[in-house]
């Protein structure tokens, strides 16, 4: 996970007995990994508190092993803690050096086999790697910093980021490979026309590196799931007046299937259109909820009940009689999850996507692709927490050694690291399958196989973090420090185990979808 870079400054070169002498309040200074910092004045600022500073064994002294055990290297990056930052020890090197903005990781298992030295892959060509290496960039400097302020605040993401991704291509991007694509100027210079389900795992899995679960749902997750219906079923005229804007940034769009009443089973939704005796509109009443970018989409690709069955109707907010509330998740109101209630709002018949009577099949045809998605995201995920347990339990020091020198702490990293590299495999074998089918055929043959891999991701996940929390103990349920994105990841990884179709759901669709498949001549 990106962090700060650190900044160049003059500094003293000092002696350990130079450090010495600076060891009482008011005048205190302490050598952290060669670096030598004033915390005169910072000390009864430091948020865990004063007292601990002037320690004998800190105050004066080298205090790395101790610092490195409390706080998360990142800490010292940030450009307020950085002007405490005043020599370094003579003839010494500093240990801890930061990962550069947009590089890889090199903690074993830190990424993904493809993207590791010495290791080879099947799939990935030369501009999937470039895409990956760019977008890094382009997430840790240009999205990362966005991502934590607005996961904090709560407050949408950036428009002009959300813009800036537009004009770059990377929105069209994240909806997948198609027709959208060519012709048009991409990210990293990829040509829309080879554009496949692989560049779009890099870009899916590259963004949730950052750990900022809500803020990455608020950044046009809505747009992810809510745009396709309009382009694969919408009319010309919905198609012009919605897909560029929605894809520059200018408007925002998301999907609006579940209710009160109905979750993973939607032909339980309640929310009913009627159309008018001369065909000409429709009246449409009931509510949507945990819709996510809601509170700020201008688009709700709406899925309902009518005379003729279901349909699926594009609503506009200036339509007049749609109302968005907030609704306050575990993760942050940046995703702007929302209840959405209709009240007898005019929906002209154009605004119908496909056909009145077809909206289960339209609903339905863009669930693989979602949860595939998912899958994308979930499995990076846990193997961003993985890389924090194998940093901490090499940091932390517990009963006088590391963390990993306890092989039940070994066996639980095991058994985790395990379950993601499984994950990533079956992942990248599943969306090759998609790279040489048709739309069709995924319906068809990988329905089932995105359901188990769906639902068993968000099981790894579960196990990771729980295991997670364990190994960070009290920090991996803190919302600030060490343990931030352990506590963050536990706090959310259940997003995915519920949405796109509950984890117990999916199994047994999996399973239903294999026994239709199943032989006449195997079946007693
Ligand atoms: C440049 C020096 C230091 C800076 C800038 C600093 C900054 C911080 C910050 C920002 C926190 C809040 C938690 C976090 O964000 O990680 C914290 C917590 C803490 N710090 Fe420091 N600190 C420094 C040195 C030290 C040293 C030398 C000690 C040695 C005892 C220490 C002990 C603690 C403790 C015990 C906590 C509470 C940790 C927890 O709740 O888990 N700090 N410090």
């Amino acid at each position: 996970m990106a962090a700060p870079q650190q900044q160049k400054k003059e500094l003293k070169v000092l002696s350990r007995d130079d450090v010495g002498k600076h060891n009482k309040p008011g005048d205190l200074w302490i050598v952290i990994d060669a670096k030598v910092y004033d915390l005169s004045k910072f000390a009864e600022l430091h948020p865990g508190g004063e007292s601990v500073l002037y320690d004998e064994e800190i105050a004066g002294q080298d205090a790395t092993e101790t610092f490195f055990g409390l706080h998360l290297h990142e800490v010292l990056l940030r450009p307020a803690y950085q002007r405490l930052m005043i020599g370094e020890i003579k003839g010494e090197e500093s240990k801890v050096v930061p990962d550069e903005l947009g590089s890889r990781s090199k903690v074993p298992y830190a990424e993904p086999m493809w993207l590791t030295d010495n290791y080879f892959s099947p799939y990935f060509k030369e501009s999937h790697r470039r895409l990956q290496k760019e977008f890094r960039a382009y997430v840790d400097t240009m999205i990362y910093e966005v991502a934590q302020r607005c996961e904090a605040n709560g407050k949408r993401p950036d428009v002009e980021l959300l813009q800036d991704m537009g004009k770059k291509g990377i929105n069209a991007m994240r909806m997948g490979p198609g027709k959208h694509l060519h012709g048009r100027k991409l990210f990293a210079d990829v040509k829309g026309e080879e554009f496949d389900y692989f560049h779009e795992l890099v870009i899916t899995q590259e963004l949730v590196r950052m750990g900022a679960r809500g803020f990455g749902d608020g950044l046009n997750g809505g747009m992810v799931i809510g745009l396709p219906p309009v382009m694969n079923f919408g009319s010309q005229k919905l198609k012009d007046e919605v897909i560029e804007p929605v894809l520059n940034g200018e408007k925002y769009i998301c999907l609006a299937i579940s209710e009160a009443f109905a979750g993973s089973d939607v032909m339980g939704m309640r929310t009913f259109a009627q159309k008018s005796e001369d065909g000409s509109h429709y009246i449409l009443n009931g509510s949507k909820k945990w819709i996510t970018n809601g509170m700020f989409a201008d688009y709700f690709t709406t899925a309902c009940k009518t005379d003729e069955g279901y349909a699926v109707l594009l609503v506009r907010r200036d339509f007049g009689g749609v109302e968005t509330k907030q609704i306050r998740t575990s993760y942050s109101t940046t995703a702007g999850t929302a209840y959405v209630t209709f009240d007898n709002v005019k929906v002209p018949a154009d605004y119908v996507i496909g056909e009145d009577g077809l909206g289960i099949q339209i609903v339905l045809s863009n669930f693989n692709h979602e949860r595939w998605v998912m899958c994308c995201s979930t499995i990076r995920s846990s193997r961003a927490i993985c890389e924090q347990l194998l940093k901490w339990s090499a940091q932390r020091k517990a009963f006088g050694k590391p963390l990993n020198s306890q092989a039940v702490v070994r066996a639980k990293l095991a058994s985790i690291i395990s379950q993601c590299e499984a994950a990533q495999t079956w992942l990248e074998s599943v969306t090759y399958q998609m790279c040489n089918m048709t739309y069709k055929q995924q319906a068809l043959f990988l329905a089932g196989q995105v359901a188990l891999l769906k639902s068993w991701s968000t099981r790894v996940s579960h196990d990771v973090a729980d295991n997670a929390v364990n190994i960070f103990g009290g920090r991996g349920l803190t919302k600030t420090g060490m343990g931030r994105f352990v506590e963050e990841f536990h706090r959310t990884y259940k997003f995915d185990a519920v949405l796109g179709g509950s984890e117990e759901i999916l199994a047994d669709l999996g399973i239903r979808q294999a026994l239709r498949m199943m032989p006449e001549n195997a079946k007693l």
